[in-house]
């Protein structure tokens, strides 16, 4: 098929069907090796063959006890759902033929409404620290997992439907989730990926016909709102709080730690089983002294260390596009270190760096951009005590993780905001003024990086002028302001005159890591107006833009402005989780 034609075959039989109009968004699958029906597809049940299980069926919502899963099939009411987007690169992966999307019963195949021939499908059970405190049980309440899938590089890929209806896990809930979440989740989920950051990923979106009410300000006033079904891929959505449950409930269910742990290193890190003896580290214990870990005698540790490091580079790279997760609770934190959990997330416009894009988080802000360093921190540290309650690590293994959480983190940080500004060497004093610049002037993240590969360094340039390639950028500042950052950009120059790198090399290497195109809130909220009226091309748009983020896209201009006015209304560019 050719890159971004429609889907053909099953949706000639359905030519009103959205997919027979999509425009050509999608990483090329012309290479692919594979092209399966969705009949073929190569499932393969690791989780629910190898982990134990809830003994009982029913859906009420209760406490499941020394379980990692509750079986569970989609139930969520369905009537003429409709294929709202999809990604042709997630199909890739999973060696799934494009022209599935256009048959006529995939959004009831992916609303839930028929089952996929193969799924086995469960909820999972797991627990977490929301905002610091222990919240007990969590679980999948409205994701249900269909199954894995073995493609055929022998990766293991799970599908879930998110919002496909009341499982164990529930709770209060309705297990059922609106189309303006599943758009801002489908479309961030790529984006990110787009933009090489580690994320579950979005296969499809379908609406379910049927309406879902919320009360999105918590005011007392719901709403009904179009309901929506994501199918999300992710090698495993285990979490922090997957392990931690089981710890939390000690005894009976600490052994499960233990399966749990062996089942995730087994599938999903299997190179911690076969280490040589050159993974002995020493580190310093902070008081002057040194220890001694010695990886390769305890795999939970290594393990331990590799999920902090993981986090460790995610958190940075976040902190490089101006990402903002928005409820880093230990229940959306992956093992795997991907990002998960779209909710109220919200990328920085002004640098601000207490910016949160969550209503619940405003008193304490303790999810906000600048702090999420920290908080993966302390989740880790959370994750670790699960395990060490397990007696799977002790103390000092834990306390090295810790460690190495911390020097990953800025050294990942460091090389980031290094090639963002384009030198060959990260300069403290230089990349800490200009974020103080930013902050004081409210300076856009995303475009003032993308202006500044335009600063020359071989030419002679007065004073005056100096600003004059990051004028879009710099529109706001008052006369006062102009001399610091003149001031800034000499000192810049100078670093760029002696670092060696020719403008024309600089200005390629900088645009390779500063995106054009972001995923600003008001451009998802513009495609979820549209989608609540039935057009669905605004979303498939944004689609195609967000995944070419570092490319100048002429004619896509406009999805690099700065929000206008009507950004800034409640609901817009601040969420609550209600979802
Ligand atoms: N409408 C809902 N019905 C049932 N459970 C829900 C609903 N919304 C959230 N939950 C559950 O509340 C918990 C925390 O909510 P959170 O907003 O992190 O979840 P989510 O967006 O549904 O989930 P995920 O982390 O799977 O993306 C999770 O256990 C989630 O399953």
């Amino acid at each position: 098929m050719t890159t971004g034609s429609p889907p053909t075959t099953a949706a000639s039989a359905v030519s009103d069907d959205p997919a027979t109009d999509q425009p050509s968004n999608q990483t090329s699958t012309e290479n692919s090796r594979v092209k399966l029906k969705l009949e073929d597809l190569n499932w393969d049940h690791s989780f629910v063959r190898e982990l134990p299980g809830d003994s009982l069926t029913d859906i009420t919502s209760r406490e499941v006890l020394h379980a990692c899963y509750s079986r569970v099939s989609p139930s969520a009411e369905v009537e003429n759902p409709q294929l709202v987007v999809w990604s042709e690169s997630v199909a890739d992966i999973l060696d799934l033929d494009p022209k599935e999307f256009g048959r006529s019963d995939f959004p009831y195949l992916f609303s839930g409404a028929s089952s996929l021939k193969g799924g086995l499908s469960y909820a999972q059970c797991y627990g977490g620290h929301q905002f610091g405190v222990w919240a007990d049980q969590l679980g999948d309440g409205r994701a249900i997992t269909l199954g894995e899938i073995l493609n055929s590089k022998s990766e293991r890929w799970e599908l879930q439907l998110k919002g496909a209806g009341k499982t164990p896990y529930s709770r209060f809930a309705d297990g059922l989730a609106v189309l303006r979440s599943s758009i801002r989740e489908f479309l961030c989920s790529e984006a990110m990926h787009s933009l090489g950051i580690p994320t579950t990923r979005a296969l499809s979106l379908v609406t379910t016909g049927k309406l879902v009410s919320r009360d999105m300000f918590y005011d007392g006033n719901p709403k009904d709102e179009p309901g929506a079904i994501v199918c999300r891929v992710a090698q495993s959505f285990l979490r922090f709080g997957s392990f931690q449950i089981h710890a939390k409930r000690g005894k009976e269910d600490l052994e499960i730690v233990k399966t749990l742990a062996d089942y995730t290193i087994k599938h999903h890190f299997p190179h911690l089983e076969s280490m040589n003896k050159s993974d002995t580290l020493s580190f310093s214990t902070g008081d002057g002294n040194s220890d001694v870990v010695d990886l390769t005698s305890n795999k939970y540790a290594a393990w331990l260390v590799e999920v902090a490091e993981r986090t460790a580079s995610l958190i940075a790279k976040w902190q490089g596009v101006g990402f903002t997760h928005g409820v880093l609770n230990t229940d959306n934190m992956s093992v795997l270190g991907l990002t998960i959990d779209y909710g109220p997330f919200g990328f920085l416009d002004a640098f601000d760096p207490s910016f949160t894009p969550n209503t619940t988080d405003l008193p304490g802000r303790r999810y906000c951009f600048a702090e999420q360093p920290d908080i993966g921190s302390w989740n880790i540290g959370q994750f670790g005590l699960a395990l060490s309650t397990a007696q799977l690590i002790n103390k000092q293994e834990l306390n090295y993780a810790l460690e190495r959480y911390g020097s990953k983190f800025m050294d990942e940080y460091q090389a980031i905001m290094t090639k963002k500004v384009g030198l060959p060497r990260y300069n403290k004093e230089l990349i800490g003024e200009l974020l103080n610049n930013m902050a004081v002037d409210k300076v856009d993240y995303t475009n003032f990086f993308r202006l500044l590969s335009n600063i020359k360094s071989d030419s002679d340039v007065p004073d005056k002028e100096l600003l004059v390639p990051l004028k879009a950028a710099l529109l706001d500042i008052g006369r006062e302001r102009k001399e610091a950052w003149t001031s800034w950009v000499k000192r810049y120059r100078a670093e760029l005159s002696s670092s060696g790198i020719s403008d024309e090399e600089r200005k390629v290497s900088m645009n390779s890591v500063n995106p054009r195109y972001i995923l600003r809130n008001y451009l998802c909220q513009s495609a979820i107006d549209m989608a609540e009226q039935g057009d669905y091309e605004e979303v498939r748009r944004l689609l195609k833009v967000m995944e070419r983020p570092f490319d100048d896209q002429p004619g896509m201009e406009r999805y690099a402005r700065l929000p206008p006015a009507w950004a800034y209304r409640p609901g817009v560019c601040m969420l609550s989780c209600s979802s």
